[in-house]
């Protein structure tokens, strides 16, 4: 499934959070969003799973504008895995992942053989598995998280919508999350601080800066030293992977290699 941000505006409290903000992401692609604190990408992102409406500028799902879909079939296509959860209620683990079923249709998210088997195997994916009959409060924040994409993994989404989803995981469960991303076949939009991480999941990448998107395109052609000083203000030596090819980005803690001092 296309989705498309098409001069997307986000006006709160007189002020533009996004403006004129237009975005694709392909079919069974991997878009990645970055950019710095406060640029945009998760109101972006809101606007897509409505959490936000926006003031002006249109949704499209495929050829589809969003608004003209009811909320719960809008649902079933886009799973959200966002930095506001709702996490904070005190279900049991079993209980979070099955509420992934709750935009379908009753019939199939009774809690009959396929649904348990459904919550199993994402259970499974996201090493949960264990932790099924666990209140949600006692969890650790990267156990947390796991359980949150396989809540969305449950949903059986065409669309995966995931903000700053590393936060919180180690690096076997970062490696695990972006390898499925890659391999998943839906279309993904993921919101990501690691610019080598998004440079290594991600089909092209989408560069955030005040609210609109200022340039997209391959890791490597968007990943350049001169485009990320310009938009984070930091001044990285630009390699690839060895093993990968992959763009890659090494920083040091030189003061002169930053614009600015903040700290
Ligand atoms: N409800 C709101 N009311 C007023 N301002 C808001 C609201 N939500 C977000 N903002 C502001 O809008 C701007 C964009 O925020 P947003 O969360 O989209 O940025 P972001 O790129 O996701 O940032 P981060 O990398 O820190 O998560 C920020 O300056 C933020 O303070």
């Amino acid at each position: 499934m296309r989705v498309t941000l098409e001069e997307i505006s986000v006006r709160k409290a007189g002020r533009a959070l996004v403006h004129d903000l237009t975005l694709q992401a392909y079919s069974g692609e991997v878009l990645g969003l970055i950019g710095p604190n406060g640029s945009g990408k998760s109101t972006a992102l809101r606007c897509l799973y409505r959490a936000v409406r926006p003031s002006s500028g249109r949704v499209w799902l495929d050829d589809t504008d969003l608004t003209a879909l009811p909320l719960r079939e809008s649902a079933r296509m886009i799973a959200a895995v966002t930095q506001d959860n709702g996490a904070d209620l005190d279900f049991t683990v079993f209980e979070a992942v099955a509420m992934g079923r709750f935009p379908h249709p009753r019939e199939s998210r009774d809690t009959g053989e396929s649904v348990e088997a459904l919550c199993r195997a994402a259970m499974r994916r996201t090493d949960t598995a264990h932790l099924a009959e666990r209140g949600l409060l006692s969890l650790s924040g990267g156990e947390r998280q796991r359980v949150m994409i396989a809540r969305a993994l449950v949903q059986q989404p065409s669309v995966l919508v995931l903000d700053e989803p590393t936060n919180h995981l180690d690096v076997r469960h970062q490696v695990e999350l972006l390898s499925y991303l890659r391999g998943c076949g839906l279309t993904v939009l993921v919101a990501l601080h690691d610019l080598n991480l998004a440079a290594a999941c991600c089909d092209r990448i989408a560069v955030f800066h005040g609210g609109s998107v200022v340039e997209a395109g391959e890791p490597s052609e968007v990943l350049t030293p001169s485009a990320v000083r310009r938009v984070f203000g930091v001044t990285p030596s630009v390699g690839t992977h060895p093993g990968t090819g992959v763009v890659q980005l090494h920083y040091t803690l030189d003061p002169e290699s930053t614009e600015g001092k903040h700290l």
